[in-house]
């Protein structure tokens, strides 16, 4: 099986402060991973080095057969589709979400002026349907739901028909209905035999799509466990994880997790 990721010993240091400490992960084609652990634990950082924005100060990351500073990243990032905040913060506000998945098809996050391709266009709109969001493709971007733009930012790292798809949080800041609609439609995605490789960062096991195959949890930049996610994602390694008592469950196909009440 071919490796989408691999990071040996690799670490961030900042301020003299090591933001993750000599992680060794390795991410095979196919997998579905969730990155699991508190604020600040390290979580975007990591996504921040699978995205080839970040390089390590120590070890070595090889992202898609690339070796990070070895390779041209303008090379790489073109097939890694990365959605988050801070990819939000970039697009804008006035753009229609069709013209904001549309743009990505040309490594650009607004539109100038550029003739869009019939099929792009045609993709891009079969993708936002997929997600739902067919009936806002001519809708300005800056009007969207928190929702509505999360849906949007994961059509657009779509639409690059990545070989890595990488989510920064995607249910956060949503309400129930949001949060449950997006895990059908990610955990729909996750199933996908020819989706992309995926990394997810989440706060919550709740938020784990039907699908996901592994876990990394992460404490204060170290790997607290990492694997299956039916062997790993256990009381104890989520307690450790988070640094209190916790109880997790599986129920179905879906995570819940609660801490155990005060003596
Ligand atoms: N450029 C920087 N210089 C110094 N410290 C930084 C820098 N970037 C991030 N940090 C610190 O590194 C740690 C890890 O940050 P990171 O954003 O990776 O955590 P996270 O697990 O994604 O957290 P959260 O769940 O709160 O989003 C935090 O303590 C953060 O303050």
């Amino acid at each position: 099986m071919t490796e989408v990721l691999e990071l040996v010993d690799v670490s961030v240091v900042r301020d003299g402060r090591a933001l993750v400490d000599q992680i060794t992960w390795t991410v095979a084609e196919g997998e579905r991973w969730v990155i699991l652990g508190p604020n600040g634990a390290g979580k975007t950082t990591l996504l921040n080095i699978a995205s080839s924005y970040l390089f390590p100060t120590s070890g070595s990351a090889v992202i898609l057969g690339e070796k990070l500073g070895g390779v041209d990243v303008f090379d790489l990032r073109p097939r890694i589709g990365v959605a988050g905040v801070a990819m939000a913060e970039k697009m804008p506000r006035d753009q229609s979400v069709l013209e904001t998945v549309l743009t990505a098809a040309y490594g650009m996050t607004a539109h100038w002026q550029e003739r869009y391709e019939a099929s792009d266009e045609e993709r891009a709109r079969l993708i936002l349907d997929r997600l739902g969001m067919t009936e806002y493709a001519e809708r300005r971007f800056g009007t969207l739901s928190e929702g509505e733009r999360k849906r949007t930012l994961i059509a657009r790292a779509i639409m690059i028909d990545p070989e890595l798809l990488l989510l920064d949080e995607p249910a956060a800041g949503l309400d129930l209905g949001g949060r449950e609609d997006l895990v059908r439609r990610l955990g729909r995605l996750a199933r996908d035999p020819i989706a992309p490789s995926m990394i997810m960062v989440t706060h919550h096991v709740e938020e784990i799509a039907p699908g996901f195959t592994h876990v990394l949890m992460i404490r204060q930049g170290k790997v607290v466990a990492a694997g299956p996610i039916e062997l790993e994602l256990t009381s104890r390694n989520l307690s450790h994880c988070f640094g209190l008592p916790l109880t997790v469950e599986h129920r179905g196909d879906r995570w819940t997790a609660q801490g155990l009440p005060l003596n």
